[in-house]
């Protein structure tokens, strides 16, 4: 299967062959036909594999086939709307707008909070076909009038459970009451909860689902574990894996800004430069720490969930989770950060007798159990008792909506209004908004003082949002049964001091902003059942020869909730069997057999590509298959 082959025009199809691309990933494949041919989906597809492409490409083909004449004086209408949930994704996802419509006519911007809103203004004067946006600062243009989406003939909500859940949903509807009826609506997003396809049921018309892997589904070359130890000892233990395993860019996640700060601090105090990113940092420093850990001139950044979605950051080969998310789809996103575009990637869970009731719901919703491991010198107190959990925004925004799991002991539930709200009354208000607006709702602890929530009953509803969304299947809300917290007090935007040098002692050099990371050349074509293992504690991406195969295996979901209309050119999409890895990474012993590892069946592998092979059951889907051309890396972040 080729670009070509799936419609796209020639300048679509050089531009991605510029960056690399050979063949489109399953997503794409099933993505862009469905788009094409006028429909609304609902997509579903792992982390890493490809989504943004798989909206914009057909976006900016339909643009280009559906060309409107403007008359002189007047201006050019936006045509296409993306919603993103953070800023970062929004500036991403317009970066690559642009790189894939390089040899179009299109013109896009993006706009968000945290940021003057003057130059803005300015460029919505002339012309843009595609905007990305955050929902705050949307809302903020429409109501000084600098922004006109009475034109939007498409509607992309990317990481679409995200931008549905009840912290967006306030701003969603204000937006889609701004839209015309009729238009085009894409979702996109890894994760979805039954409440949210049900929500989204509302939004779309006749949708399109695909599902390219089971839903939810982490991918397979991300290596994941758990390390299980004491709460107190987690910071020493975190500073001593990167020191011994000499990590060098290593993405952590803090449940709270808080303890982002305090983490960050602590590490550059031990020679580990560090940096923190989350929603009370100002936009610069946001952005300067990105693009530092980016450009992997910066060795650790820990983040807030503000960095789970989206972030394409190439070849990140450590995540960690300091802290287990509250809720588990973010595990999903957080750990996505690495293992993408068919690179390897470790994600590794600090895990404190607090959190085995979190470890556990991430481990029924990923349908897959993580290996517990426990680090000599940092043996877990066997008689160690659990506390409560200090929770971030998200947290406790979760309990409100009840997608969580029934999460138990230490968990309040608030009364019906979930995170939306406060004490009954729309959460943000505009002032509020044109601050912060995205960030306020993006996985974040408390920006205002909040009051502690009032049990709900168990079955009491939970209004807002869920209500709105007249669900056809019933299924009824999930529900944790705790106790109410106290909320938390704010924490200030201290920057954490940064370390000089690399604490390793084996500097790094910077990249330039831009510059491919290594030789700056394409990386090279892993053959069939060649070696991604390196057998190194990711040192040396190159070496290594452990077996890479993995058995191509169906997929084909229908993926029904209410009612879809079955999908043109094959619902779901193929997948493989888990690959085998040959004792290739984890345990750092990658032998390079690689005829020990069962090869892709090219009949199969074609099947799935062209996306009609059959459903998988509950295994893991080995993406690295997808992406084993050579690419580019694009992308002025990188
Ligand atoms: N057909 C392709 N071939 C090779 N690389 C690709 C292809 N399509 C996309 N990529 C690359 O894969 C990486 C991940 O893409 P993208 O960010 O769109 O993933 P995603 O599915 O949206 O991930 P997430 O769920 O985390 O948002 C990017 O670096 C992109 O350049």
């Amino acid at each position: 299967m080729t670009f070509s082959a799936l419609g796209l025009a020639d300048e679509l199809v050089r531009a991605v062959t510029e960056l690399g691309y050979t063949e489109p990933t399953p997503i794409q494949a099933q993505a862009i036909p469905a788009i094409l041919a006028g429909d609304d989906i609902m997509a579903g597809a792992q982390t890493g594999t490809g989504k943004t492409a798989g909206f914009t490409l057909p976006i900016l083909q339909l643009l280009s086939a559906n060309p409107i004449t403007v008359k002189r004086g007047e201006k050019a209408p936006i045509r296409a709307l993306v919603l993103t949930p953070t800023r970062e994704l929004a500036a991403q996802v317009e970066e690559s707008v642009r790189d894939y419509g390089k040899y179009t006519e299109h013109k896009s911007h993006c706009i968000f909070g945290g940021v003057s809103i003057n130059p803005q203004i300015k460029a919505l004067k002339g012309r843009v076909d595609i905007l990305v946006a955050t929902p705050g600062r949307l809302l903020d243009h429409a109501q000084q009038g600098t922004v006109d989406l009475s034109t939007i003939e498409i509607l992309v909500l990317d990481e679409a459970d995200r931008m549905l859940d009840m912290g967006f949903i306030h701003d969603i509807k204000k937006v889609l009451a701004l839209l015309p009826k009729k238009r085009q609506n894409l979702l996109f997003s890894a994760t979805y909860s039954d409440e949210i396809k049900q929500l989204a049921d509302t939004l779309l018309n006749q949708p399109v689902l695909i599902e390219v892997a089971r839903r939810n589904a982490t991918v397979e070359a991300i290596t994941q574990k758990v390390v299980l130890v004491d709460r107190e000892k987690k910071r020493q233990l975190l500073a001593h894996l990167i020191k011994q395993n000499n990590w060098f860019q290593v993405l952590v996640f803090t449940r709270t800004k808080h303890g982002a700060n305090r983490l960050a601090e602590q590490l550059s105090k031990e020679e580990i430069p560090a940096l923190a990113i989350h929603g009370n940092k100002s936009q610069s420093a946001r952005t300067r720490a990105l693009s530092e850990f980016k450009s992997g001139t910066l060795q650790v950044l820990v983040a807030t969930d503000i960095a789970a979605r989206g972030i394409d950051i190439e070849e990140l080969p450590h995540v960690i989770n300091f802290e287990l998310p509250m809720v588990a789809e973010d595990y999903v996103h957080r750990i996505g950060r690495t293992g993408r575009a068919g690179a390897e990637g470790e994600a590794v869970s600090l895990v404190c007798i607090d959190e085995m009731r979190l470890l556990s719901d991430i481990e029924k919703l990923t349908k897959r159990s993580l290996t517990r491991e426990i680090v000599p010198g940092f043996e877990p107190d066997p008689n160690a008792k659990a506390e409560p959990i200090e929770q971030g925004r998200r947290g406790r925004q979760q309990q409100g909506q009840g997608r969580g799991q029934g999460r138990g002991e230490q968990q309040a539930r608030s009364g019906g209004g979930g995170r939306g709200q406060r004490g009954g009354q729309p959460r943000r208000d505009r002032a509020e908004a044109s601050a912060d607006g995205e960030t306020a709702v993006v996985g974040e602890e408390g920006q205002q003082p909040r009051r502690p929530r009032q049990p709900r009953a168990e079955g009491q509803p939970r209004g807002e949002g869920r209500s709105n969304g007249q669900p056809r299947q019933n299924r009824g809300a999930k529900t944790g049964d705790g106790q109410p917290r106290q909320a938390r007090g704010e924490d200030g935007q201290a920057r954490a001091p940064r370390g000089e040098g690399r604490g390793d002692g084996q500097p790094r050099q910077p990249r330039a902003e831009g510059q491919a990371r290594g030789d700056g050349q394409p990386r090279a074509p892993r053959g069939e059942g060649q070696a991604r293992g390196d057998g190194q504690a990711r040192q040396g991406r190159n070496g290594g020869q452990g077996g890479q195969g993995g058995q191509g295996r169906a997929q084909g979901q229908g993926a029904a909730n209410g009612q879809p209309r079955q999908g043109r050119g094959g619902q779901g999409a193929g997948t493989g069997q888990p690959r085998s890895n040959g004792g290739a990474r984890s345990g750092g012993n990658g032998n390079g057999n690689s005829s020990a590892a069962p090869k892709v069946d090219a009949s199969l592998r074609e099947a799935i590509r062209r996306g009609d092979a059959q459903p998988l059951s509950n295994e893991n889907t080995p993406v690295s298959t997808w992406f084993d051309q050579p690419r580019r890396t694009h992308g002025r972040h990188r």
